[in-house]
């Protein structure tokens, strides 16, 4: 007995000892995750999906070759901080099957169908049947080429039809406080019984619940009026919308391709909330579209649908910063999100129009 105290006493210190070298080896100067860069200076890759398993070794060679990785163990969720483009390819390239998978948290399990959306989906068959549903019938060339009738279909659900649109970006920016309030059973699962005591469990089981109700109601919505959808590309089928697209899919009018009701939820939930914040913070400064097998593969479309924006502000009008201020005055502090936006309000004035 006394034997193996000794020996789990000798384990423990050489533990001790390589966690202590490892993170002084590999935290940056700065030993601070607040310092990370922010845009548009270096990519920052913090999303949630990069924080996976690699192997230590995998690591250590990494940081030999390009430099300091911030390693972060938040309790239970090791957490990578990088902040150069050299490392950000190494991950997302090369290690990108290490990186593919995002780490099980309570409030996007509860929220995106028992992470059944693709933004969700654990690495596997099943996320690429979805990826395949997204790349194939929602975002085809075929389709962002029938982008200008889809977006407006899409204006159209998010604003006016029957109120839902509204209520649903409400509950998007209720989803961000849930998603990002830290509560310690996150991190340390024993302590897991301190989110049902102080509510967080209750809160998100009610937000979900609503979140449910506000999706079948515009399934119903759609159910109700039809969809178009029947093979027939000059038969309406310009003028379906992803809703359409995927109720269409439910209902077995797409050959080759299926999807149970509750997929179709998450999906609806991945098209309406990963298309929205990420185009209006993009309008705004240089979020990346990620890289590697969980690229989005929303860029085709978010990409012609920004540059149209942008095209149609600076046709018609001349651009400036208020009171004679230069780009590099702008703040570029950050605040946290679905995306990382920016924290202060982009204020440009027009100068002069051309219409
Ligand atoms: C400017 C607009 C957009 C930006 C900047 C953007 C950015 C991104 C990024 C960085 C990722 C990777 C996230 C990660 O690493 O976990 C991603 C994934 C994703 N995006 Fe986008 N996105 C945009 C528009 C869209 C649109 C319009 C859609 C759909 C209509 C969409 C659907 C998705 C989905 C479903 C994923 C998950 C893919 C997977 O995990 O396989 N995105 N997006």
């Amino acid at each position: 007995m006394e034997e193996f105290q000794l020996f789990a006493f000798l384990v423990a210190l050489i533990v001790l000892f390589c966690g202590l070298y490892f993170t002084r080896n590999k935290l940056t100067s700065r030993g601070n995750i607040k310092l990370a860069p922010s845009p548009p200076t270096l990519p920052v890759i913090g999303n949630l999906h990069q924080l996976g398993h690699l192997p230590h070794r995998s690591l250590w060679e990494l940081s030999t070759k390009y430099g300091p990785i911030m390693l972060l163990k938040f309790g239970s969720k090791p957490t990578l901080v990088i902040s150069s483009a050299a490392i950000a390819k190494e991950i997302l390239k090369t290690h990108d099957l290490a990186f593919a998978n995002k780490p099980v948290m309570s409030a996007p399990k509860k929220i995106f169908y028992d992470l059944k959306d693709l933004v969700n989906l654990q690495y596997g068959e099943q996320w690429r049947k979805i990826r395949s549903i997204f790349v194939h019938e929602l975002l085809s060339s075929t389709r962002v080429k029938s982008f200008n009738t889809i977006r407006e279909e899409e204006i159209d659900l998010m604003h006016s039809e029957t109120g839902h649109g509204k209520i649903f970006l409400d509950k998007m920016d209720d989803a961000v406080a849930l998603l990002f309030n830290f509560t310690i059973g996150e991190f340390v699962p024993w302590l897991g019984w301190i989110n049902r005591l102080n509510g967080f469990n209750a809160c998100l089981d009610k937000y979900a619940r609503e979140l449910d109700e506000v999706l079948n109601a515009v399934i119903e919505d759609h159910m109700s009026r039809g969809t178009s959808s029947n093979g027939d590309e000059d038969d309406g089928k310009s003028k379906e919308n992803f809703v359409d697209i995927l109720l269409g899919i439910y209902k077995g009018n797409t050959p080759g391709v299926s999807i149970d009701l509750i997929s179709l939820k998450a999906v609806i939930l991945d098209a309406l909330g990963a298309g929205t914040e990420t185009s209006t913070t993009t309008l705004i400064w240089l979020i990346p579209f990620g890289a590697g097998r969980r690229i989005c593969p929303g860029l085709g479309f978010a990409a012609i649908s920004i540059e149209h924006t942008v095209a149609n502000l600076m046709q018609k009008f001349d651009w400036a910063l208020p009171h004679g201020a230069k780009g590099e005055d702008l703040d570029a502090t950050e605040r946290p999100g679905f995306t990382i936006g920016k924290k202060e309000p982009l204020i440009v004035v027009p100068t002069k129009s051309y219409f």
